[in-house]
């Protein structure tokens, strides 16, 4: 990366010169000449500072590895009122996760979202370094903090192999008792208490040695295509990362994309085995109403913050492990306003359920674990464009133990064994990089 170390060498005689004692904000943005000898994931693994955060868009075409933070958020609505405050810097980037249950008015909610000291980006073939600098009381002292950071940085290294082995698991809920959860879902259907909630299952994997999280995540990454990819690293033994199909948005200026991604169907290698299972699931009632309450919840959320939405029809989205319907959703935007979209879209009754408060309450009374990040959301937002995925697919790195979230939608004509079956085979996309033998059963269509 000796472009890279070059970069930072002008930065640092840039940064060495005479910087106002006043609070203030700046911006450097280098284009690197070619492509860097290592990729953007290799070269964030080698940085040995946190918080750091990687993010892949689900087409491939662009990525952000970034590091350092010049400011740290708890709230959305804080992060786009410092954007809006500073107009005449256009590029700021605000990155990281919001929580599950990270949308609560309250500014104290704890997401991690930090505007960071170095960006290093792609789009297409196209890569650039952005250094920030920011400080409410005296850019000097900022500079100067921030020459520190640089020095700190070091060259990529290539990932170590995945040498880790499962020595054991435990679900939470076990499967007998996810077998009960479900069953007291469908009777609360059945009381009108809510259409659809969404159950989930917290796996931890006890590994013989500590997981290195950028080389599972770039494990993932070379198998699981279609998903965005993404990590945010508190320590060195702390991450959260996964590979998830969903986008919650994309705000692209004042317009709007989202979707309905529901309704699950096990994946098969054969091509037209995959065919005939990705047809069932397209004619199959439950998962059709399964994502159409998707729909509605999101089409009745975007009420009076978005007009014009069109909802396109449904198509099969064939992933590794399994398979979905999906429905794009577009719409033009009263305004550009992602703490505005982010509270209306999160979470969708695609991981909440409908009516949101209804299936929320049983999710929090119910439920035997604490999603923190799970099912809350991952990516970036800017003056421009923004973008989130939905954090699903998902785990938490723990040192020795992985934690691994999977979930799925309980609606009238669910069945608990099946719905077992689809959360093992949503598992299955991150867990089978540990357990090459790992083969969940067949879902049944
Ligand atoms: C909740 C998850 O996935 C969601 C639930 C789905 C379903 O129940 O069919 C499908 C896609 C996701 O919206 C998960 O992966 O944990
Ligand atoms: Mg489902």
């Amino acid at each position: 990366m000796k472009q890279i170390s070059a970069i930072i060498e002008q930065l640092d005689t840039r940064l060495a010169g005479k910087w106002p004692a006043a609070a203030g904000i700046r911006q450097f943005s280098y284009s690197l000449q070619k492509q860097p000898d290592t990729g953007l994931l290799e070269w964030l693994a080698a940085q040995p500072c946190y918080p750091k955060f990687y993010w892949q868009q689900r087409d491939g075409n662009e990525e952000a590895a970034v590091c350092g933070d010049a400011y740290s958020f708890g709230h959305i609505a804080q992060a786009q009122a410092f954007i809006r405050q500073f107009p005449d810097v256009p590029d700021l980037h605000i990155w990281g996760l919001n929580a599950f249950n990270g949308t609560a008015d309250d500014a104290s909610a704890a997401n991690a979202l930090f505007l960071p000291r170095i960006e290093l980006c792609r789009q297409g073939n196209t890569w650039w370094l952005r250094c920030t600098l920011f400080s409410p009381y005296s850019l000097q002292d900022e500079a100067r903090r921030t020459r520190l950071f640089l020095r700190s940085l070091v060259a990529s290294r290539t990932l170590p192999p995945l040498t880790s082995h499962v020595l054991q698991h435990q679900h939470l809920p076990a499967e007998s008792q996810w077998k009960a959860l479900v069953e007291r879902a469908l009777s609360g259907i059945e009381q009108h208490q809510f259409d659809k909630v969404v159950l989930a299952r917290k796996t931890t994997l006890t590994l013989s040695q500590p997981l290195n999280a950028c080389a599972f995540l770039a494990a993932s990454r070379s198998v699981n295509h279609h998903c965005y990819h993404f990590m945010l690293a508190f320590t060195a033994q702390q991450a959260f990362l996964g590979s998830s199909p969903e986008r919650l948005f994309l705000r692209d200026n004042t317009e709007l994309y989202t979707e309905a991604l529901a309704g699950t169907v096990a994946n098969h290698p054969d091509d037209q085995q995959a065919q005939a299972l990705g047809d069932w699931l397209l004619s199959d009632g439950k998962n059709q109403r399964e994502n159409l309450l998707v729909v509605d919840d999101i089409c009745q959320r975007l009420q009076g913050g978005a007009h014009s939405l069109d909802v396109t029809p449904a198509e099969v989205l064939r992933l590794r492990k399994v398979q979905h319907l999906r429905r794009n959703i577009h719409g033009e935007l009263t305004g550009p306003d992602d703490a505005g979209c982010l509270q209306r879209l999160q979470p969708t009754a695609a991981v909440a359920g409908l009516p949101r408060q209804a299936a929320r309450k049983f999710i929090a009374e119910f439920e035997p674990f604490d999603r923190e990040w799970y099912a809350g959301s991952a990516g970036y937002l800017s003056a421009e464009q923004s973008e989130f995925t939905v954090a699903l697919r998902s785990a938490m790195v723990k040192g020795h133990h992985l934690e691994l979230y999977a979930g799925a939608g309980i609606v009238a004509g669910s069945d608990a064994a099946q719905e077992w079956l689809e959360i093992e085979n949503k598992a299955a996309g991150l867990r089978t990089l540990l357990e090459e033998h790992y083969t969940p059963a067949v879902q049944a269509g």
